[in-house]
């Protein structure tokens, strides 16, 4: 009888499933088709398997995947948890945005969590307010402190269900919000870090943990080195959701120089935050100057 599960993990040549009704994880084995048709399996995929007599099974199908993250391979992830914080370190507007574009251009949802705001005063709440101002009406905002427990309910309830990957810089507090909210939890360490540890476990394939509430992170953080290279100049615009309503002169208008352009318009009018749009033609540029070299 087949089965429907998840793959949680990799070793060498099995993958270790977690069946979709019971929960049960179990060792497999995958079809010779997948070696001779050269067929891809990742973590996060959902696959039907056969158990056999031993508590062993084998891959049969791999379904349909959403789509595929790279650096971690993982399918199927459904939203990012991007983490922020106006202090220790400060996570600047031009890296949020650059998070967010990554976001948004392998189709995820973004929740915000607004972490450590334990460790905050007045001048750093104040920032906190202004990245509310510029982000609130774009993406759901989670304020937390891992210290303190705040916040940490709430974002319970954007993980149950889900497969989510953690995104932010070093020191944010990724791994420290996941073992508050489900004690246990191991985040692995960034890949920063990593590199500093030379020669230990270099395990390369992510892994999915579990909530005990439901729900998976991925255990290695995502989009950790921002980069945007593949993205072209052209495309950048769809990856700043604000811009998608507004009308311009040119069908294909950049809104950087062209005139009679409504972005730039809505930016004068207040109706789009001016950071998004210094961010965006900053990240334009980059990317151009990229291309002509
Ligand atoms: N005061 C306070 N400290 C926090 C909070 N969250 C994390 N920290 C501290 O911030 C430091 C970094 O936290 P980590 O959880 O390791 O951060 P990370 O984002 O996983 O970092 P990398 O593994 O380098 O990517 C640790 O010393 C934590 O104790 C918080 O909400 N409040
Ligand atoms: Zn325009």
């Amino acid at each position: 009888m087949r089965r429907r599960g998840i793959v949680v993990s990799f070793h060498s040549n099995m993958v270790t499933v977690e069946d979709e009704e019971t929960g049960e994880r179990i060792l497999c084995k995958l079809r010779g088709k997948f070696r001779l048709q050269n067929l891809k399996i990742y973590v996060g995929d959902r696959v039907e398997y056969t158990p056999d007599e031993t508590g062993s099974g084998v891959i049969e199908n791999v379904l349909h995947r959403k789509n595929l993250l790279t650096k971690p391979h993982v399918a199927n992830v459904d939203q990012v948890i991007l983490v922020v914080t106006v202090k220790m370190p400060e996570t600047s507007t031009y890296i949020i945005d650059k998070f967010l574009v990554l976001a948004e251009k392998n189709e995820l949802e973004t929740v915000m969590v607004f972490n450590k705001m334990d460790l905050y005063d007045e001048a750093d709440l104040k920032k906190v307010r202004e990245l509310e101002e510029i982000y609130s009406e774009l993406y759901p905002i989670v304020k937390t402190s891992a210290k303190t427990g705040m916040g940490i309910e709430e974002l319970k309830e954007y993980l149950k269900g889900k497969i989510s990957t953690m995104a932010g810089l070093s020191g944010v507090g990724k791994s420290s919000l996941l073992n508050a909210i489900n004690p246990g939890l191991k985040l692995r360490v960034s890949e920063v870090s990593e590199k500093l540890q030379r020669g230990r476990h270099t395990t390369t394939t992510a892994q999915l943990l579990k909530f005990d509430f439901g729900g998976y992170v991925v255990d290695t953080p995502g989009f950790a080195n921002l980069e945007i290279s593949d993205i072209e100049p052209e495309e950048l615009k769809n990856y700043f959701k604000e811009f998608g309503d507004k009308q311009c002169f040119f069908s294909d208008c950049n809104h950087v120089d062209e005139p009679d352009c409504g972005v730039k318009e809505a930016v004068e009018n207040g109706e789009i935050a001016e950071s998004r749009y210094e961010n965006y033609v900053k990240m334009f540029y980059e990317l151009l100057g990229r291309r002509k070299k």
